[in-house]
């Protein structure tokens, strides 16, 4: 255990030759105890390399303190579904920050910053590392789940609607330090690292609990679609980002996804098999991702209004 009050798990046994069965039961049994409770743990000797994690996070610093005319270089164009480039949030939004925004190397939607030159490539590379975590990570869950071998492999077989995203958030004001509104990821795992300013903050048991940085981890939080399958057994992480004074913060995200044609509904082992009534409309993946989006680009004025996951929860 870490010490910032919630889990942080060596996965090498996962990555290492050779079979540490003890080892691995462990972590399942840690990682599923976080799941079913609040969602979201820490990773170390995941793989990624900490120069690689460290030198990303080096250059989107660069990259953010550019002027203006430099950083709109690199605009979204308008085909993508997400806002791929750089973009800030809209003057209206209550969360502070600007952002970039990638899809896979290979994707047609990615605009690149020209500079710092080293960054694309870096940038690529990382995503590379992060979409390994992400299957690694999705395995891991899919032995906790109890799920025949490679169940969630062939359901979630298209990795073109991954994106990641580098963060810069703001230094907080004398009158207010939001930098992300309180909420859940609406994809299927989110993986986070961040520079040493802190901030990010998870919902455990009613209390929240500052994500003290550790600069070779990887925080991991799950989200609604693992909540939906499992029929609420797994939790979709609660959490924020509260903005540190005199300080601009750095982040990456990176959001394991779901291609958007995929149908999400409870499976029937957490929901028919066991006599517990589904809690969950089925819906289409792209029609939530496009309702989330709209809560970004179209901010409902009450804060009620933001649509999450309990737009297709049944009520009994
Ligand atoms: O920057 C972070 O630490 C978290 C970002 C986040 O929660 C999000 O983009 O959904
Ligand atoms: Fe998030």
């Amino acid at each position: 255990m870490g010490c910032s009050g919630i889990p942080t798990i060596d996965i090498s046994p996962f990555l290492k030759e050779g079979v540490d069965e003890d080892g691995k039961k462990k972590i399942k049994e840690v990682i599923s105890e976080a799941c079913c409770q609040y969602g979201f743990f820490q990773i170390a000797n995941h793989g990624v390399p900490l120069d690689l994690m460290m030198q990303a996070l080096e250059l989107s610093k660069t990259f953010f303190e550019y002027p203006d005319d430099e950083k709109l270089k690199a605009s979204p164009g308008s085909s993508a579904p997400l806002p791929a480039g750089y973009s800030r949030q809209p003057e209206h939004s209550p969360d502070k920050n600007e952002y970039l925004l990638m899809f896979p190397p290979d994707s047609n939607f990615n605009i690149y910053p020209q500079n710092p030159p080293e960054f694309r490539g870096v940038l690529e590379e990382i995503f590379l590392h992060l979409t390994k975590v992400g299957i690694l990570l999705e395995s891991i869950l899919n032995e906790c789940l109890g799920f025949p071998a490679n169940f969630l492999k062939e359901y979630n077989d298209d990795r073109s609607w991954d994106f990641m995203v580098a963060l810069r958030y703001f230094p907080a004001t004398e009158n207010e330090n939001n930098g992300i509104l309180e909420h859940e990821d609406g994809n299927c795992i989110t993986f986070v690292f961040q520079d040493d300013v802190g901030g990010l903050q998870v919902r455990k048991n009613n209390e929240w609990i500052p994500v003290t940085p550790i600069p070779s981890t990887i925080v991991v939080n799950l989200g609604d679609v693992f909540q939906v399958l499992s029929n609420n057994k797994f939790k979709s992480a609660t959490h924020r980002v509260v903005r540190a004074k005199g300080r601009s913060r750095h982040s990456y995200a990176f959001f394991y996804n779901l291609h958007g044609e995929k149908w999400v509904e409870p499976l029937p082992q957490f929901s028919k098999d066991i006599g517990e009534p589904p809690k969950y409309k089925k819906f289409q993946f792209k029609e939530y991702q496009q309702l989330r989006m709209r809560n970004k680009t179209h901010p409902p004025s009450k804060p009620e209004d933001v649509i999450n996951i309990t737009h297709y929860a049944i009520t009994p």
